[in-house]
């Protein structure tokens, strides 16, 4: 629901729903029917009744509302470091998300993968929100996956640092597996490979693929095998005189099962790497901080675009009419010389902008959505 500052001011969700929308166009024009692709999201209790309320307030961002399942994820009880619970309310127990894990007894509660079955869905792409670049249901990581007879599989980037909070996927004991950043040694993650690299780099993106099957057999079978991991957080309490207290230091725990948990029980895991830069941006901090912060996610998302347009041919021109920089020149952050932001309904990863933009020039800021895309593909008054 968050605005992170693009010229359009889409939000993350609206962004989302056009991709969906635009993969949706692509696959019909390719097998020559109509395709959809259905969106399941999964809330907590506290978020379920606003997240409704803006698809609603959006009108489902022009999706069919048949076509978008939202549905609750469980609740575990905060603890104190004895194991005692802690009262939020002198009559309510503290009760925090069972973490993106809990997505697996939520399938379950929801009947949603019988839903799934009634649709004929068979494959699944998991993704965290929270990333402006995320490529819903994206074709090309799909494809690899079914075409490798995968059950399970994660993209991954190469991770940029020893400490980023990203966690690795890599095998223990042969066993395909996350090793999360809360959880590896500062030692582990900052061992290098034999050409200077990071030993363990491959960094997940929280972008998964399961079968259908795979996620029956997890849910009946491996869920209860899944141990919830702890955080150690500050967690408001009453005191005993009833009074609301914020706690400045962690005072208690959180349960949370981890989504990936579930790779080691994969019969065939796959890894899939992708660039950083086309596909990985998240949003996770409050300007302003230096690192995935809203500003870094629109900087992100508008060099993307940027550079999907000088590739398809456009230039760019300053104030004063000189050309703007081109691929070569571009810094790998910051802001981009010319702000170029393309709808996700022209083009989903980069496709099909020749057509507007080749050999054309524009100036910034410059949005190429669905109205301008018409426009440009008017005859030109010579
Ligand atoms: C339990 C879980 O899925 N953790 C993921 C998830 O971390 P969060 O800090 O929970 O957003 O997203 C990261 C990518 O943004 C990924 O690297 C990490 O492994």
């Amino acid at each position: 629901m968050y605005r992170v500052g693009l010229p359009s001011r889409k939000t993350l969700y609206q962004l989302q729903a056009e991709r969906i929308r635009r993969v949706e166009q692509l696959a019909g024009e390719r097998h020559g029917t109509r395709c959809t692709v259905p969106w399941y999201v999964m809330t907590s209790e506290f978020t379920l009744g606003p997240t409704a309320e803006f698809f609603r307030e959006h009108d489902f961002f022009h999706l069919d509302p048949a076509n978008v399942v939202m549905f609750e994820q469980r609740l575990l009880p905060a603890v104190t470091f004895e194991g005692k619970v802690i009262l939020e309310r002198k009559d309510k127990v503290a009760m925090a998300p069972d973490g993106n894990g809990g997505l697996y007894c939520a399938l379950e509660d929801h009947k949603i993968l019988e839903d799934m079955e009634r649709r004929g869905v068979e494959f699944v792409h998991v993704y965290c929100v929270d990333n402006i670049l995320v490529r819903l249901a994206d074709p090309v990581f799909i494809g690899f996956c079914v075409l490798q007879g995968a059950d399970c599989g994660a993209k991954v980037v190469e991770k940029a640092y020893p400490e980023e909070p990203v966690g690795v996927v890599c095998q223990v004991d042969g066993v395909p597996q996350v090793v999360e950043y809360s959880e590896i040694s500062p030692d582990t993650a900052q061992l290098r490979a034999s050409d200077g690299g990071l030993l363990y780099n491959a960094g997940n993106i929280c972008n998964h693929f399961f079968t259908r099957g795979f996620l029956k057999a997890v849910t009946r079978e491996f869920e209860p095998l899944l141990k919830p991991h702890v955080a150690v957080k500050k967690v408001p309490y009453v005191d005993e005189e009833g009074n609301l207290v914020k706690p400045l230091k962690p005072n208690g725990i959180k349960m949370e099962k981890f989504v990936f948990d579930v790779f080691r029980f994969a019969k065939n895991f796959v890894a899939f790497e992708v660039l950083r830069e086309e596909e990985f941006s998240p949003l996770k901090n409050a300007e302003p901080a230096d690192r995935d912060s809203p500003r870094t996610s629109r900087q992100a998302l508008l060099t993307q675009h940027y550079r999907w347009a000088l590739q398809a041919g456009a230039r760019f021109l300053d104030a004063h009419g000189a050309w703007l920089p081109e691929l070569p020149g571009l810094p790998p952050n910051g802001d981009p010389p010319a702000i170029c932001e393309i709808s996700p309904l022209v083009s989903y990863s980069g496709e099909g902008l020749e057509v507007y933009l080749q050999g054309r020039e524009f100036q910034s800021p410059f949005i190429l959505d669905e109205d301008q895309a018409r426009e440009l593909l008017q005859p030109q008054e010579s």
